[in-house]
């Protein structure tokens, strides 16, 4: 998508919004003229020694009154940019996030979060800006023009002088515009290399102390920051000082011009010193359009360089239009009803895997050619060495890695989009180190999900949790801290297994749950499982207790499945089996 078009794309978006912030630009530039005009009088009617009369004070008046328009007019546009800039901003971060939330589960972020809020904040903001100074400016060329033209008609020769400055700067700045972009480039790189690396250290604090490494991580963060200095420095200076310089230097020299050549002319009778006056605060604008106008070429170009950037922040395989696709935005009054997921798929009854692959990119490693059928109301763990595919196969059932072959069949209906049927209300699923977020525990579990206080109380029960609820200090208010450091890890994976159980799946899926649990709250939170009824469980675990209670497990070596059958059967016949359960 060209820069022009993702620009006309959020104009369209509130087109009624930009419509009234184009009127009040337009409004804003040409209410200018009036001073001039009305100083060219107010001049000629002082100079030609006439009395100071009824008509002197009705211009005085005028001008009053031009001057509290242009105010109120001036601070109309400037709320009018920010209301439409708002809407703009809002589009564009939502259906960028709304992209990330909903890509394949396993696939990587198309960069770290610190540099990805760096791009949802600034360069946003650099297209919504773009659109505003073109407004604006599209106000000042027509103001420009009509002060062009009423100059030329009093004085055509005095017009075409006073504006040979012009040239020279014009070619100046149009040579300094390809170089102030790829300022922008780089100072938006050091900046997003900033708030990336930040957002790292913020995640990993302990690492950071276990490993003795805050000096080193601070001064690659003064490292860092000094670039980002360097850069921005470089690029402002280019933006704001070099260009309004160039700018105001060429109106002084064409006033200066302007004075040599009025003099003699006033001398001749054929200028007035009123005719000086609306020369003198017409031809800065004429002037500094031409400034203003290749500043809004740098800032379109560098509008380009922040739209490939949020281009680059969509998922891998989305087109780049989705950045500015026109969806309803809620920034007043209430949010839309967040509808729970329906249903895609009846009450299972049986799984079938056939024939399974998911091998990674460019490597042997993964899983390949697994079958295995879960039944209604049965326990199935997954065990295997380290590295083995528990994780991997997981994974690739439901849908967070994309499979390379096989089949799944859910009640024997084939499934085509598992990512969509592998989620509440058919499925519900914790990773190895479950995430929670700094809010309380009560929305940790619910994540939204309206609450029903037997279905609250059964799922804590059900993980194991009402002892540790009791002895927290809010209870089920107790903000948890970021990713729950104010928990234990065993809290953290019980705190996550209620998150499951409120939703009341068909088929709950566990990546090695119990890892942090002690033997006694393991063995508890087995028994409440297997006691619950009608649900069934895809485990993955090494635990006894679980391996003992399974109708089948099944064991997976490098990949593939070694053998799969009851814990007994598979002690008699299977080597890697007894070798896992004697921990060999
Ligand atoms: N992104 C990846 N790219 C390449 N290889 C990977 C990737 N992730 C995992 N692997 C490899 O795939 C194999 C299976 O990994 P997986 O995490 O499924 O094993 P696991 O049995 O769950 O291990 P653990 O018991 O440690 O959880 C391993 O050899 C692992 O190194």
């Amino acid at each position: 998508m060209k820069t022009y078009q993702a620009l006309w794309r959020l104009i369209r978006f509130t087109p009624g919004l930009y419509a009234i912030d184009l009127f009040f630009q337009l409004f804003r530039s040409l209410i200018l003229l009036l001073p001039g005009v009305l100083a060219y009088n107010m001049f000629n009617i002082i100079t030609a020694n006439r009395p100071i009369g009824w008509d002197l004070w009705t211009l005085g008046a005028l001008l009053v009154g031009a001057a509290i328009a242009r105010v109120v007019s001036m601070l109309s546009s400037t709320g009018m940019d920010a209301i439409c800039g708002e809407h703009g901003n809002a589009l564009v971060r939502r259906n960028i996030f709304g992209q990330l939330i909903s890509r394949i589960g396993a696939q990587e972020l198309p960069a770290s979060p610190g540099e990805l809020v760096s791009r949802f904040d600034a360069d946003t903001e650099s297209l919504t800006n773009t659109i505003a100074y073109t407004f604006m400016n599209i106000g000042s060329l027509l103001q420009a023009l009509g002060a062009l033209v009423i100059m030329l008609v009093m004085q055509p020769l005095t017009t075409l002088v006073v504006f040979i400055p012009l040239i020279g700067s014009s070619l100046l700045m149009t040579r300094l515009s390809r170089r102030i972009q790829e300022y922008h480039r780089e100072s938006r790189k050091a900046a997003g290399a900033v708030s990336s690396f930040m957002g790292e250290m913020f995640s990993t604090p302990q690492a950071i102390q276990l490993a003795n490494a805050q000096p080193r991580v601070l001064a690659h963060l003064r490292e860092l920051n000094n670039t980002r200095r360097r850069t921005t420095l470089r690029s402002l200076f280019f933006t704001s000082v070099v260009l309004s310089n160039v700018a105001s230097n060429t109106a002084n020299l064409g006033t200066g011009l302007l004075l040599l050549m009025s003099a003699q002319a006033i001398q001749h009778g054929t200028f007035t010193v009123g005719g000086l006056a609306l020369f003198i605060s017409y031809q800065f604008w004429v002037i500094s359009i031409v400034a203003s106008l290749i500043q809004n070429l740098t800032f379109y170009k560098q509008a380009g360089v922040s739209l490939q950037r949020l281009q680059e922040a969509l998922p891998a395989g989305i087109p780049s239009e989705t950045v500015i696709a026109h969806q309803p935005v809620y920034l007043r009054g209430a949010y839309p009803e967040i509808r729970l997921l329906e249903r895609e798929m009846p009450k299972l009854e049986h799984l079938e895997v056939n024939g399974l692959t998911y091998l990674y990119p460019r490597s042997s490693n993964g899983v390949a050619g697994i079958n295995l059928r879960l039944r209604r109301g049965t326990t199935t763990v997954i065990t295997g060495r380290i590295g083995s595919g528990k994780s991997t196969l997981l994974r690739t059932i439901m849908g967070l890695l994309p499979r390379q072959a096989g089949e799944i069949r859910w009640n024997g209906e084939p499934v085509l989009r598992p990512e969509h049927v592998f989620v509440p209300p058919q499925s519900a699923y914790t990773p190895q180190v479950p995430r929670l977020a700094s809010e309380t525990l009560r929305q940790n579990i619910l994540m939204g999900y309206p609450e029903e206080p037997v279905h609250l109380e059964a799922a804590i029960h059900a993980a194991v949790m009402e002892a540790d609820i009791v002895a927290l200090e809010q209870g089920l208010d107790t903000i948890v801290g970021p990713k729950g450091t104010k928990l234990s890890g065993g809290q953290i994976q019980r705190a996550a297994a209620a998150r499951m159980f409120v939703r009341e799946p068909d088929l709950l899926i566990f990546d090695d749950l119990s890892s942090a649990l002690d033997v006694e709250t393991e063995q508890q939170l087995w028994q409440r499982l297997f006691t619950r009824g009608d649900c069934t469980y895809l485990l993955v675990s090494h635990r006894r207790y679980a391996l003992q209670h399974a109708d089948q497990v099944i064991v997976l070596k490098d990949g593939h499945i070694e053998a799969q059958g009851k814990l007994e059967n598979l002690l008699e016949s299977c080597a890697e089996m007894c070798a896992l359960w004697n921990g060999e």
